[in-house]
């Protein structure tokens, strides 16, 4: 329906060819050709000069955009084109650059999800407590990468404020737990955790850990489901189950071999050892290492560029790679969490939750 009531003059549609020229954001291949299509048809009528070559991309593109336009009436073409201008310019100011304060959306406790240049950011805000995962910070987490799949953002990208990226489970999710409510806690943590994960093997577009800092636990184990984990040189990785009495979680009891091989992979989620990012790169489970002083502009320029390739095409090809493997991964992340539930009511795994929260021993 024609947004200008009274239909558009030659003044309303001479305003919007300036207008035109005025937008900040590339409007893309597509919505120019659309612009071009309805220009040519509201100054020239139909479209009737031959269709030209093969080779001649850029122009055949034109042509038959022009073309499709078939016999539509110049008058419709302007009003088309004064109405796609409108759309153009009132999305082009809503999206100019804001602070970061501005960006922020609303509705997380636990976390600052921002969005800018096609990266929506997800960002673990508990940095006294080392962004240690609560229940609420592993629900928001979800609630996050479910409103990010649905959104326009080409990548995704999940970090941590402060000095460390996480140091994984809360370990207070365990406690204060009435002894007889304690089988109903593990098997309702292990449908949580079940869920979580999930999340992580069915997301749908690129996602990309950025380590700031050391990463323990769970926050280590779900990198296996990342597309690029970027680590600053400060950044650790240690997965010390064996320690909790607990085991793997997050498919590593999976992905974690298929990576770095068996023997790797044992040393660090049977024996619990601490990899530093440069051993963790050159065993396959980090991308990239930067140095700390330049990571968070190294990594953003990276990010920033990888942002503006083809949209569909990336979402696509991740689809691709991740659906040869979606169902083995849903059955392991089903086995690890069955195993686990068992493993949280074992004395294992309650004393050494006990002797990390008295602070008798820390890992
Ligand atoms: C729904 C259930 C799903 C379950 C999924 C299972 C996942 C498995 C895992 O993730 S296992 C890994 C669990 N994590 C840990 O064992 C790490 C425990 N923390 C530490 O060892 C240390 O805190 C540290 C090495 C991360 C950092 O040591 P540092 O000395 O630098 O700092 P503090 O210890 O003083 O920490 C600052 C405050 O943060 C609290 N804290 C840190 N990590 C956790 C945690 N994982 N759980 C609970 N609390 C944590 C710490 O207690 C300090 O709090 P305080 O200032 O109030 O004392």
């Amino acid at each position: 329906m024609s947004k200008t009531a009274m239909g558009a003059s030659q003044k309303d549609f001479e305003s919007a060819m300036n207008q035109v020229k005025l937008l900040k954001k590339d409007p893309g291949n597509e919505v120019k050709l659309k612009l071009y299509a309805l220009y040519k048809q509201t100054t020239e009528g139909p479209c009737n000069t031959p269709r030209p070559g093969v080779f001649d991309l850029i122009n055949k593109a034109k042509w038959d955009a022009w073309n499709a336009l078939g016999n539509l009436p110049k008058e419709t073409a302007r009003q088309n084109y004064v109405d796609l201008v409108s759309d153009l310019s009132s999305s082009d100011s809503s999206s100019q650059v804001k602070p970061e304060a501005d960006r922020k959306q609303p509705g997380y406790e636990t976390l600052v999800v921002t969005s800018e240049d096609s990266i929506t950011k997800i960002m673990m805000n508990r940095p006294a407590k080392k962004n240690a995962l609560t229940v609420q910070m592993y629900r928001e987490i979800m609630l996050a990468l479910e409103a990010a799949s649905k959104d326009d953002s080409t990548l995704i990208v999940l970090t941590g404020n402060g000095d460390y990226y996480s140091s994984g489970n809360d370990l207070m999710n365990f406690m204060n737990i009435p002894p007889g409510e304690m089988e109903k806690e593990a098997k309702n943590g292990a449908i949580l955790l079940r869920d979580f994960v999930g999340c992580f093997i069915d997301f749908p577009k690129p996602l990309v850990a950025v380590i700031n800092g050391p990463a323990v636990g769970i926050s280590v184990t779900i990198l296996g489901l990342f597309d690029l984990v970027y680590a600053s040189d400060r950044a650790t990785f240690h997965t010390p189950f064996t320690h909790l009495g607990q085991s793997p979680e997050g498919c590593s009891s999976y992905t974690f071999p298929k990576i770095m091989g068996q023997a790797k992979a044992a040393e660090m989620l049977m024996f619990g050892k601490k990899l530093t990012a440069r051993e963790a790169c050159a065993q396959g489970l980090v991308t990239e290492v930067f140095p700390d002083s330049t990571f968070q502009k190294e990594v953003w320029t990276r990010l920033k560029a990888y942002s503006k390739l083809p949209r569909n095409a990336l979402h696509i090809s991740k689809q691709s790679i991740r659906n040869l493997e979606k169902e083995k991964l849903h059955a392991v992340n089903a086995g690890e969490n069955s195993v686990l539930q068992e493993r949280w009511l074992s004395d294992e795994c309650m004393n050494a939750v006990v002797s990390f929260l008295s602070r008798k021993a820390k890992l």
